[in-house]
Order: C-alpha cells, then structure tokens, then sequence
C-alpha cells in the first residue's frame, strides 16, 4: 500500500463515525416502533391449497352447516325410538320396511311413520319422522314371500341415537377462523368442509435482505485467504421466511458507498431492508453513513446498550424500516430477533411471540461487560436437580453460538458477573427444549464425533458441548453429562486419565491420539528430524515460531514436559484448539505447534510424531447404566469402530 493510501486508510479509522446515542433496548424499542404501523402490509387472495403456511388476513364465517343435514353414523334402520322401546333379544320389536333406501347423498321421500324402518347407510341423510338409527347388526330381517318385509329389532334405541345432528359440528353463522391465524393443514381441512375454495390471507411482507463487507463470500465459491462465508444473508432471509415474510435476497455488496446507496434504494421498493455489517467504527463501517443519506424520518437508534447487538441501526424512511444489523453472526441474529423479527410479524399478521422463560442453575461462573445488558447464550442439560445452562462463551463473532443455544440468560447493566451455582432464568429461543439422550460434555474430537453421529443414526438423540478436558471432568462430578470426554496428562506420573478420576467417576477406555509437531511441508528444519530432535533444533533458531496451547490443555502439559523447561519463540502464544495451531502453521503465522496427526493430516501439514495421548470417556458411575450410555460403551468396542478409528489415524 503507498504512504498515501496508508493516510487515507487512517484518517479514515481514526474518523470515528460515533454512535448517536447509545440507548437501552425499551428506549430503541420505543423510538422505532413509533414511526412504524405495526399492522398487516396487505391482502391477497389465494387458492385453498396455496393458503397453507399463510396467516389469515379476516374471520371467516361459515356460510354452511357442517353436516348440512341430519346424519346417520351407521348401517342400520331409522327409526321412531319410540318403536323401539321394551326389544331384547329374546323379545324383539318388529317395524315395516319402507320402500326406500337411503344411501349417502339421496334426499329422503318416504316419511318414517310409527310402525315402520328404512334402511340407511353410514351418512345417509335421516328421514323425517325418524329419530334414531339402529345398527344393523341388531336386527333381523323377515322376508315372507307375498307379504311385506319387516325386520325385527333386538335393542331398544334412544332418542337421537347415532343421529350426527345438523349444523352440530359447525352451525351456519359460527367464526371458523380468526385473523391472525396460521394456516396449516388443520384448518385447511375446516375450510374446505365449509365450502370455501378461496381465501384472503396476509401478504408476506417483502424483505430486502442484503450483506455488506468486501470480505463477505457467497457460500459455495472458494473461500481466499481472510474472506468470510456470507451467513448473515442466509440466516436472516431464511428466519425472515420462517416468520411468515419473503426475503429479497439482493447478495453481497462490497464497502462501497455508492453501491450500497443504490441497493438500499433497490431494496426499498420492498416493505423492508435488512443489511449486516459494517455499523460499528472500523474502516469500512459505511452502511451507518449509507442509511444517513435516508430521511422520513431516518435514524432513530444507532448503539443499544446491549451484548451483543451495541452497533444496531434502526431507520425508518417513508414508513419502512431500514436496519443495519452488526457483523458479528450471533450480535446479526441476536438482534435481528430482538428488534427485528417483531415487527415482520406485525407486517405479515401474525400476534406477537409467546416466549417462555424457564429456570435453571449456572454451572460455570460468567463474567460481563459492565454498562450493557449481556445476553449469554446458553445450552441446557438435564441433572437431578433441573436444568443447568451451559454458557456458550463463543463470543458475538460466533455463528454457532445462537444457532445451537436452547435460550439466552441476561446479565443486568451493572452487573460484572454471576457466580456459578446462581438460579437463572432462561429465555428460551424458537424451539421447546428437549433433553437429549445422551449429553457428552468435555473436549471435541473428530473420532467421537463419529461415534455420536452413529448413535445418532441409531436413534438416539445427542447433545455435545466442546468444554475442553477440565470443563468435563468438572461437568462428570456434578452429574450434568452422561460422558466427558477427556485427554488430561498428569504432569507428575505422565499417566492419562485415571489420576483424574474422583469417587462416583468410571473410566471407560476410548482410544489413543498420535500428538507430534506439525509444520508446513517442505520446512528444511523439520523435514527429515524425529520429534525429539525437532524440538532441540527449534529453541536454537530465533526465527522459527511456535504457536503454543491454552494452559490446563492436556496438549500444553505435555508440551511444556517435552521442552523441559525452554520457551521457543512465540511460546506465549495461546492456540484453543488443534486445529487453531494447525491454521496458524498452515496459513504461516507461526512455523511450528503440537497437535494430533488426524488434524495435521486435514491440513495438509507436515507431522513428527510425539507420543500417543489417551482420550478416554469419564463416566458418572450412577449413569454407567443408562441404555444410552451402554449402547455408547458397546459401539466403541465394536470391530467396524476399531477399524473405522485405525483408518483416521486413532489406535485402538
Ligand atoms: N473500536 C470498536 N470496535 C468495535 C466496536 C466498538 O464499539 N468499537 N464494536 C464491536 C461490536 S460490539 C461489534 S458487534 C462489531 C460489529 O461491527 P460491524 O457491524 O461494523 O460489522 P463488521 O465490522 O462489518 O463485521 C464484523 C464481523 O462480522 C463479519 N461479518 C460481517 N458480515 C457478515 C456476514 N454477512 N456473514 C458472516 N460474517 C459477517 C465480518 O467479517 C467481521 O468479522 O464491531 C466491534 N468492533
Ligand atoms: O455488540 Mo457486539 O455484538 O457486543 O459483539
């Protein structure tokens, strides 16, 4: 980059766009809710079949009965009850037959006078003067030849007996369905026996859904070196059609003013645009800038006191809503449901969300930013005591840490933390929560990703939280998992595993992973060395950087026993994962780490091996058990496992 490029560049940084004002989440509320009309965008009229999935725009009203008629509910004899009365089997009521069949759809001519029957079929329409029917099964016919036909009745029927009264199921004048209401195949089923082939739904307000960042990548072309997969665009089109909208997907547009000028003007011949990113103070945050250049009355809120959500920008212009939602996935879709979604509901007709808060314990301590509501997104497991809600600390640039929470919990403004063992309140998202069958809470492996995904293909629903080793063992002791996966070295006697366990803790063997030093290939100061020479040759050469591992990572433990006390360049570093190291060598921003082969192998990276680690399930004794957790025990010791396992690299 030239120097003045470079100034351009920083005086562009430096400009900081403020927010306006920073306000709580009832003020942002307030301020863009009232420049909106929260009511339907319009009706339409659809076809019966194509009203499925729509929201009803106005009360139908049955113009028929339902049946239309009185109807018989089985193969019998209308009758006169009163005929009836005193038959037994022993001594039956004899009736005449009329001549007269009443079959399903046939208007009735012959009145039932007292002394007669006519034979009826299940939905035949009951003749006058009858007010029963009696089953067939009940009665006898007697055919004499030359006289005419009678029938005897073994059972005494009562009045109105298998008789489907008219209008009794629903009467001429009744509201059959309300505005609001959503259309599944239910009530499809209530409109089509009312006789309506037609109705008037809500139109589904169009959404102009856009992504800003000349990092952002479509999903599905080859993803360069620092560009992101757009999943903003995808999330926010596909819950703005879960919310009974129809998104305008208007793609990816570069941090170019002009060009979002003119595709926030394209997306405004729609009820509503959406974009993501760029609202917060970096280089190139100009959608805040963009949206400036709206007015009627334009921006309302731009930073809510929130976490995650703070650079939200809510703009309404000639009556439509025009939001920039920030970067980050889980602050993007955060926000989206918070602010967002309740107003595309209002607009395609459908009430309000009920959303359900439901208690639980917090297992791990949480820490928050004081001066915003923090918003924590957890995952909920099943104890003897109630629920526990796991957080998923993944942070706001995170996609999955919405995309798998079962809720939310908040952390008031000023508060900087809550404590482990607290009661909290979850508020749950979108779905209900249903307790998985089998909950694995410890360290992410893709060997036991394998095995759960076979268990999942046995039927067997699973639920696994990436905690690292010390989060499970701790998970396993209070009973919040039915298997923690582990690889903890202890430092003293080298062994794995077993040290760890305390009273009430089972080890059930897993498998051994090969850990060793990766680097790229090719790197004359590796390739060709064993290990053990490696890490000797690396603390001599000052330009050769290690990307080292998290403290309390069983990874760590043993690098720091294998150094023997030496700290390489780029020792400080802190990698939280096998595959963060394996990145950092690969994409060279360090040289050289310890992980495992199988890692190594997925990056194409060059391996000297180390020594097996043993990655093995903790197991809460009470819960050995459990037919999910004895089916998992016999998987694992399945040959087709083994073989599986040998073939990714694992040694069993
Ligand atoms: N100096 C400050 N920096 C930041 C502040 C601040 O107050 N001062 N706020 C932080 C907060 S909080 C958030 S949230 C983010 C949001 O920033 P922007 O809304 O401007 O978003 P970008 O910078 O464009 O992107 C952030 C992040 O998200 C990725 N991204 C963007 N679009 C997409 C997409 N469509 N799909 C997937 N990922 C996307 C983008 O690549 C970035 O990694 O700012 C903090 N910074
Ligand atoms: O508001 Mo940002 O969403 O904290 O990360």
């Amino acid at each position: 980059m030239s120097e003045p490029d470079l100034r351009e560049k920083l005086r562009a940084a430096a400009r900081q766009e403020q927010f306006l004002e920073v306000v709580g989440r009832d003020e942002a509320t307030a301020r863009f809710h009232g420049h909106l009309k929260l009511e339907p965008v319009g009706t339409e009229n659809v076809s019966l079949a194509e009203s499925l999935g729509r929201v009803i725009a106005r009360d139908v009203v049955a113009a028929v009965d339902v049946p239309g008629f009185d109807r018989s509910g089985v193969d019998g004899f209308a009758v006169r009850s009163a005929d009836t009365i005193g038959a037994l089997e022993e001594r039956p009521r004899v009736l005449t037959l009329n001549a007269e069949v009443l079959t399903p759809g046939r208007a009735p001519e012959v009145t039932v006078e007292p002394g007669t029957a006519t034979l009826i079929a299940t939905g035949g329409m009951v003749p006058r003067g009858a007010d029963a029917v009696v089953m067939v099964e009940h009665t006898d016919v007697i055919d004499d030849a030359g006289a005419a036909v009678r029938v005897e009745f073994h059972r005494a029927a009562a009045p109105g007996q298998f008789i489907a009264y008219a209008a009794s199921d629903i009467a001429r004048g009744e509201t059959v369905l309300r505005a609001g209401h959503l259309v599944t195949s239910r009530e499809i089923g209530v409109l089509a026996a009312v006789g309506i082939d037609a109705v008037e739904v809500c139109r589904r307000p169009r959404v102009a859904v856009l992504s800003t960042g000349d990092e952002i990548v479509a999903p599905g072309s080859p993803l360069p070196p620092g560009k992101v997969y757009d999943s903003n665009g995808a999330i926010v089109a596909a819950a703005v059609r879960e919310l009974g909208g129809e998104p305008v997907e208007l793609g990816i547009r570069p941090d170019d003013e002009a060009a979002l000028i003119a595709a926030v003007a394209e997306g405004l011949a729609c009820d509503m645009v959406i974009l993501s990113g760029g609202t917060s103070k970096g280089a190139g945050d100009l959608c805040y800038r963009v949206i400036s250049r709206f007015s009627d009355p334009g921006i309302v809120v731009h930073g809510v006191a929130l976490k995650p959500g703070k650079p939200l920008c809510l703009a309404v212009t000639g009556g439509k809503p025009l939001v920039v939602l920030p970067g980050f996935p889980t602050s993007a879709i955060f926000t989206f449901h918070e602010f967002v979604a309740p107003v595309i509901r209002a607009f395609a007709g459908l009430p309000p969300e009920r959303r359900e808060a439901i208690p639980a314990t917090l297992p791990i301590r949480l820490t928050s930013e004081r001066g915003r509501t923090e918003y924590s997104m957890v995952s909920l497991v099943r104890t003897d005591e109630g629920l526990a809600a796991y957080p998923l600390a993944k942070g706001s640039g995170s996609v999955t840490a919405f995309s798998h929470a079962d809720g939310f919990v908040a952390i008031p403004q000023h508060q900087e933390s809550v404590e482990a063992g607290t009661a909290v309140s979850v508020q749950t998202i979108g779905r209900g929560v249903e307790p998985a069958d089998l909950v694995a809470i410890g360290s992410h492996c893709v060997g036991l990703d394998h095995l759960l995904g076979e268990m999942q293909r046995r039927g067997q629903s699973v639920k696994v939280l990436n905690v690292g080793s010390m989060g499970g063992l701790t998970a396993a002791k209070r009973g919040e998992c039915d298997l923690a996966p582990v690889h903890l070295m202890d430092p003293a006697t080298g062994r794995y595993n077993e040290p760890f366990l305390a009273p009430g803790l089972s080890l059930i063997p897993g498998y051994r992973r090969l850990q060793g030093i990766v680097f790229r290939k090719g790197d004359p100061r590796f390739e060709g060395l064993d290990g053990g020479q490696a890490l000797a040759a690396v603390a001599g050469l000052p330009d050769c950087l290690m990307i080292n591992r998290n403290p309390g990572s069983g990874t760590r433990i043993l690098t720091d026993r294998l150094l023997g006390g030496a700290k390489p360049p780029g020792y400080q570093g802190q990698a939280k994962s096998h595959n963060a190291v394996a990145a950092a060598v690969a994409q060279g921003r360090a040289d050289w780490g310890v992980a495992i082969s199988t890692v190594a192998a997925d990056y194409g990276l060059g391996f000297l091996p180390l020594q097996p680690e043993h990655y093995d399930f903790i197991i809460p004794t009470s819960r050995l058990d459990r037919p999910p957790v004895r089916a998992f025990i016999d998987l694992l010791a399945e040959p087709e496992t083994g073989r599986w396992l040998e073939e990714r690299g694992f040694s069993v």
